[in-house]
Parts: C-alpha cells; sequence; structure tokens
C-alpha cells in the first residue's frame, strides 16, 4: 500500500503513547527527538521511561488505557502488549480525527514511524510498507555508511549560501538554476574529499 510521506511539525504538540515497554520506549525516543510534549500511559514503565519520567521529560498516567487519554492528542501510538486494547486505541484515535500508528497491527492504523539516518537538519527516513522494518532498518544502515556528519556541514554551508541569494532580488528561475549548481559543486567536493583524490 502507497504511504503519503510527509514531515510533521510536532513541536509542542502532545502525543500519546499507549504502553511503556521497549517499542513504547523506541517511539517515545522518536518523538521526544521530534520535539513533542510526550504523555505514556501504562500500568508498568521499562527503565528507561521511569528514567525520562524522572526527568520530567514525559509524562506518565499509570494506569490501563482509557478513551479519554486522547484528549487533546494531535498523535496517538497503540504500543502495549494487548491486541485489543491496540485495537481500541486505533478505533478511539480514528473516530476523533487523530493520526495514530499501532505497533503490533499496523493496518489499524493511519500512520508508521519509519527508520531514520540524521545528519544534522538532513533526514534520511526509510519505509518498507510496513512489510519488514528490519530491511528498513539495514536499508538505512547502508546509506549511513556513505552519508556521513560531513553532509551535515555541507547543508549547513548550502543552506547559508541559500538565505543570502534568497535576499537578492533574483528570479526564481535563475535562483533554482544557482542553488542546484552550488548543491552539484558541494556534493562533488564531498566525494573529492570522501576518494581522497
Ligand atoms: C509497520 C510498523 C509500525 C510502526 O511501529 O510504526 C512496524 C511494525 C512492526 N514491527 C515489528 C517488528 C520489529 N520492528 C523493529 C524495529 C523497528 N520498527 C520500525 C517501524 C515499524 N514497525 C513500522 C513499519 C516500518 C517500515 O515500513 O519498514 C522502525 C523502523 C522505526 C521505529 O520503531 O520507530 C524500528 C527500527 C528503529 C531503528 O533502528 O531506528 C524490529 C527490530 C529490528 O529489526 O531491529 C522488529 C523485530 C524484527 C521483525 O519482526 O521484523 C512487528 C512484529 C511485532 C511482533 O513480532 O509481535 C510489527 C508489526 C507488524 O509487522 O505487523
Ligand atoms: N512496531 C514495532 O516497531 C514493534 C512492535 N512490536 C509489538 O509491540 C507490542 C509491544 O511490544 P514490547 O514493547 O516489546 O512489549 P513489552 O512487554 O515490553 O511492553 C508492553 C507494555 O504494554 C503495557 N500495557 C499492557 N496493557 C496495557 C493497557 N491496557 N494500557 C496501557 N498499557 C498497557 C505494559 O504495562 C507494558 O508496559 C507487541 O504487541 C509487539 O507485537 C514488537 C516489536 C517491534
Amino acid at each position: 500500500m502507497p504511504y503519503l510521506t510527509l514531515n510533521i511539525d510536532i513541536q509542542d504538540r502532545t502525543a500519546l503513547v499507549v504502553g511503556g515497554g521497549t517499542v513504547a520506549l523506541r517511539k517515545v525516543g522518536t518523538l521526544l527527538a521530534a520535539g513533542a510534549r510526550v504523555q505514556v500511559v501504562a500500568p508498568a514503565l521499562a527503565e528507561g521511561l521511569e528514567t525520562l519520567r524522572q526527568l520530567g521529560a514525559i509524562s506518565v498516567r499509570s494506569a490501563s488505557y482509557a478513551p479519554a487519554d486522547l484528549e487533546g492528542v494531535f498523535l496517538a501510538v497503540a504500543a502495549s502488549d494487548n491486541r485489543e486494547v491496540n485495537a481500541g486505541v486505533a478505533r478511539d484515535a480514528r473516530e476523533r480525527g487523530i493520526l495514530v500508528a499501532v505497533a503490533n497491527a499496523p493496518k489499524l492504523g493511519t500512520c508508521t514511524f519509519p527508520a531514520i539516518l540524521r545528519r544534522g537538519e538532513l533526514e534520511i527516513a526509510v519505509s518498507s510498507g510496513g512489510r519488514c522494518p528490519a530491511f528498513s532498518v539495514q536499508v538505512r544502515d547502508r546509506i549511513a555508511a556513505v552519508i556521513g556528519e560531513e553532509y551535515a556541514t555541507a547543508l549547513e554551508r548550502l543552506a547559508a549560501e541559500r538565505e543570502k541569494l534568497l535576499t537578492e532580488g533574483n528570479g526564481s528561475t535563475y535562483n533554482a538554476k544557482l542553488v542546484r549548481f552550488q548543491a552539484e559543486r558541494v556534493l562533488g567536493q564531498l566525494a573529492v574529499d570522501r576518494d581522497g583524490a
């Protein structure tokens, strides 16, 4: 099934994670890295989540999921080990027009988490359409072997050059041509640096 790939601004919006195990911990990490306000509801918490709670990085309701947990929520993640609970979260979220990812049954949800490679503000996301997450991870790791931290610096340089260019009042055709040329030049330089030529 094809998915719509978007980059969602989740800064200061609330994400609810149902479940407190290892999968929940991973999703929480991704959500926090994106700047979301994270609420967890679970009767028991994995160690890493307990630490995040003590640090004040997440808020926790130590109980079983209830539909009221969805109040004010932008994105929900059903990551408990109980199929019925996860299916209930999916149904309740969909009814309320809330985005929902379901860890054990992605088809019940409306979105999935990709494997992510981050180099500064450059982000590469790999998805297998839910078919094989382990494959997504390995494809991501292959890309990581080629796209190193130097790409973060390269992006910074290009972004600064582009920002300056956009203030100079040239036409967009001219700008597009120049920005593409600059990107090509910087990528070419990265290749030279890598190959030691
Ligand atoms: C559909 C999706 C929904 C979602 O969770 O959003 C989903 C679903 C399921 N995952 C399962 C298993 C595993 N998932 C991982 C790992 C990751 N899973 C992630 C995403 C997704 N997993 C979404 C689709 C992504 C895509 O399209 O490719 C990653 C990429 C991102 C993340 O979690 O944030 C993260 C890597 C993080 C990283 O390294 O960065 C590993 C471990 C590993 O391989 O290392 C295993 C064990 C090996 C195996 O079973 O494959 C199971 C079976 C559960 C069971 O057995 O009960 C289901 C349910 C099903 O498939 O029905
Ligand atoms: N999408 C993915 O990336 C992956 C998904 N899975 C699936 O994710 C699910 C969770 O896996 P793990 O985190 O390893 O399990 P886990 O056993 O470590 O944690 C399960 C958590 O669910 C909580 N829970 C149980 N009933 C609940 C309820 N009514 N309300 C709220 N929380 C409740 C428990 O307290 C516990 O914290 C499993 O169903 C597994 O099939 C597993 C691996 C990867």
